[in-house]
């Protein structure tokens, strides 16, 4: 007899057969059994979760980051606000700083609140780049008096509640999806960012009462595939070569619609890569230092047929000056309540450093300040967004602001390497 002969042949004949010993012993082998495939169960989902995409070390998708929530509101975080933005000098002005923790926008802050004017800031410390040279420069604001809330430009509700705390006079906008070859990786970001931001912002601004004047981003990247040089704010920007750029453009189209419909005073300003202590881990500038000190071999892009690519790399105290020109400078808005009362300033200006300085010099200047040979590797220019040179013009933003740079790169490296060394140092990493 087989042991298939054993089974019992009808469900009845098993009922019959079992013993209550049995019975006890299947009932502990299935509880066994659940027990062993609950905690099996239990694992899976914790390895999945631990090793799913949405760990820290990636950059959020633009949706994840619409979805945050932020805690913002009550008496206390009011009586912060108000604090913050309160001017502190005779014909000081009080300005909203969107993208406050980021690099332009706390020098910018800084600056501001040094002379006394009101300051508030405003950002969303996503993880586009090391979140936490964001917490340091907001600690840097905070000792200085600089309250950064943390939100997103794209909470309408958010910033109608700024706007009813503080009767802003200026609102300088900085927050924006920045990254030239990033914009193939994450286009959402931009759009969300740099587009819908941008509109949310607005659409605040023109109901508000009174009015502020605008003072925001734009980037040299617009002039895209545009040959003539030095690039003046006259010549054609209807070529961008990345989305960034197309982005930073169509901003600029936006800005024009809503200085005709609504008179708000807005102004554009066209940054040419700037540089500078507490910069961009994601700027080639930035990870060279990182790299040259690991050994690590850094590419470095040439145009068809050997052709330099080159940069007019401005310091970064020069486009604080730009910026703070540019609100002292701006007109009114003229409209109140959403209706426009009259025509409004709308301007456009190049902050750059007029003169255009090949990647492989600026490597060659690095090298000399970290006393370390960069491994060099040539390539071919990709053709992810990148174009071959930028060189500004600047004599409107000369005239109107007064604005005149006056730090050449090695000066302003020098300034680079002297903050990254000593920030990096002390257990601090380079992260980017
Ligand atoms: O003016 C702007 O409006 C923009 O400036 C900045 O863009 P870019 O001028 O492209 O700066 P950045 O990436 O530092 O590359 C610098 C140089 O290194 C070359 N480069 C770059 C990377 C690399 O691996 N190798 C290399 O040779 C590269 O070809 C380039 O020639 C801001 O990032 C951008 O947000 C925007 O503000």
């Amino acid at each position: 007899m087989t042991h298939l002969d054993n089974s019992p042949s009808t469900p009845g004949k098993f009922k019959m057969d079992k013993s209550p010993y049995i019975h006890r012993l299947r009932w502990h082998g299935s509880l066994a059994k659940l027990t062993f495939w609950s905690f099996v169960f239990l694992g899976m989902i914790l390895i999945f979760f631990f090793r799913s995409p949405s760990s820290n070390s990636l950059p959020s998708d633009p949706s994840r980051r619409s979805l945050r929530t932020y805690n913002w509101g009550g008496p206390a975080w009011e009586k912060r606000v108000r604090s913050s933005a309160r001017v502190r000098s005779r014909h000081g002005i009080s300005v909203l700083v969107t993208g406050a923790a980021g690099f332009v926008g706390t020098h910018v802050s800084a600056a501001l609140k040094r002379r006394g004017d009101g300051v508030l800031g405003l950002d969303c410390f996503n993880d586009y780049y090391d979140p936490s040279l964001k917490r340091a420069r907001q600690a840097l604001l905070e000792r200085s008096g600089v309250f950064i809330v943390e939100g997103d430009i794209n909470d309408v509700a958010l910033l109608s509640k700024l706007f009813e705390v503080v009767a802003f006079t200026h609102v300088m906008h900085l927050a924006a999806q920045a990254g030239v070859r990033y914009a193939m990786e994450n286009p959402g970001s931009y759009v969300h960012s740099n587009i819908a931001g941008l509109v949310n912002l607005l659409e605040v601004c023109k109901n508000a009462n009174p009015q502020p004047a605008i003072v925001w981003a734009s980037s040299s990247s617009v002039y895209g595939l545009n040959t003539k040089v030095p690039f003046s704010e006259r010549d054609r920007t209807d070529q961008p070569a990345s989305l960034y750029a197309a982005t930073k453009k169509a901003g600029e189209e936006i800005a024009h619609t809503y200085n005709h419909i609504y008179g708000l005073s807005l102004t554009g300003l066209r940054f040419f890569t700037v540089y500078g202590p507490w910069g961009r881990p994601d700027m080639a500038y930035f990870f060279f230092t990182r790299d040259i000190l690991k050994g690590k071999t850094i590419p470095i892009f040439e145009a068809a047929n050997h052709g330099t690519v080159a940069r007019d790399f401005t310091y970064i105290d020069d486009i604080v000056k730009g910026c703070l020109a540019s609100l002292d400078t701006a007109e009114k808005s003229t409209g109140s309540g959403g209706k426009k009362k009259g025509p409004a300033q709308l301007r456009v200006f190049n902050l750059g450093n007029t003169s255009p300085v090949p990647v492989t010099d600026l490597v060659t200047i690095l090298e000399r300040l970290l006393k370390v040979k960069a491994k060099r590797n040539i390539m071919k220019l990709p053709r992810n967004g990148d174009v071959q040179f930028t060189h500004a013009n600047i004599s409107s933003a000369q005239r109107e602001l007064g604005y005149k740079p006056t730090t050449d790169l090695q000066t302003g490296l020098k300034k680079f390497v002297r903050w990254y060394l000593s920030y990096y140092s002390g257990g601090k990493k380079a992260s980017g």
